[in-house]
């Protein structure tokens, strides 16, 4: 059964269509590169299948027990948000709160979590670190475990190697792979880097074509 499907879907603003004829399911597991060029609609896409804007036709499901409060997202990073001033576990710990609701506190066992998610990531010394002082590859890692603190099942990753240098990016990748191998963490990632994603995904979706479907490659390493 699909986690995510998608049917005859078109994203946009208004009366404006970025994407339209969007047709493709997502299951458990899967590792799927949403592909195209600036500007042809894949954050528009990604925020629609988020529940964060309306798809203006078709129709968006969630299945195969999959809440929308539980898929992790790592947005474009903007500069503004390089510059928060919150320490590195805060920011991951924030990863819960579609999970915890109002509650003005974090349980001995979300900071455990939170701690372990570092760990993921390669980040665990850096907890008390203030996050506007890490360098980029650094903050987008932690960005990870944030999305990682807000699920078990499916990640949503928009350009989470921008701005990275080449070993920087690799290890990203590296990292983002353990986690859909080790823990069968479904991955959506918009990326432009296609000869690297190619090594690691299930599928590759490009957008930005007359008609959209995901494209399955050769797959695992
Ligand atoms: N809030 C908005 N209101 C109206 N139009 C928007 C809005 N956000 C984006 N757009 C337009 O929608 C189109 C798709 O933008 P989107 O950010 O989804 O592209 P993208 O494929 O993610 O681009 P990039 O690779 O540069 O990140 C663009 O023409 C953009 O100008």
């Amino acid at each position: 059964m699909a986690q995510l499907i998608c049917r005859n879907v078109a994203v946009g603003y208004g009366s404006k269509v970025v994407l339209h004829n969007i047709d493709f399911e997502v299951h458990a597991g899967n590792y799927i590169c949403i592909a195209g060029e600036n500007g042809s609609g894949k954050t528009t896409l990604m925020k629609t299948i988020l529940g964060l804007q309306k798809p203006l036709k078709g129709e968006i499901h969630l299945g195969d027990g999959l809440h929308a409060n539980e898929i992790g997202y790592l947005p474009q990073q903007t500069v503004l948000q390089k510059d928060f001033p919150a320490s590195v576990l805060e920011i991951v710990l924030s990863g819960f709160q579609g999970t915890c609701g109002i509650r003005p506190f974090y349980t001995r066992k979300e900071k455990k979590r939170a701690q372990k998610a570092l760990q993921e990531v390669g980040m665990d010394r850096f907890s008390r670190n203030c996050y506007r002082e890490l360098s980029g590859g650094q903050q987008q890692r932690v960005l990870l475990a944030r999305a990682l603190c807000a699920t078990k099942k499916m990640m949503v990753l928009d350009e989470p190697v921008s701005g990275l240098d080449p070993k920087a990016s690799a290890d990203m990748y590296r990292t983002i792979y353990r986690l859909n191998r080790q823990y069968g963490i479904t991955i959506l990632m918009i990326s432009h880097d296609l000869d690297l994603t190619k090594r690691y995904a299930t599928h590759i979706l490009r957008v930005g074509v007359p008609s959209i479907h995901a494209v399955k490659t050769g797959g695992e390493l």
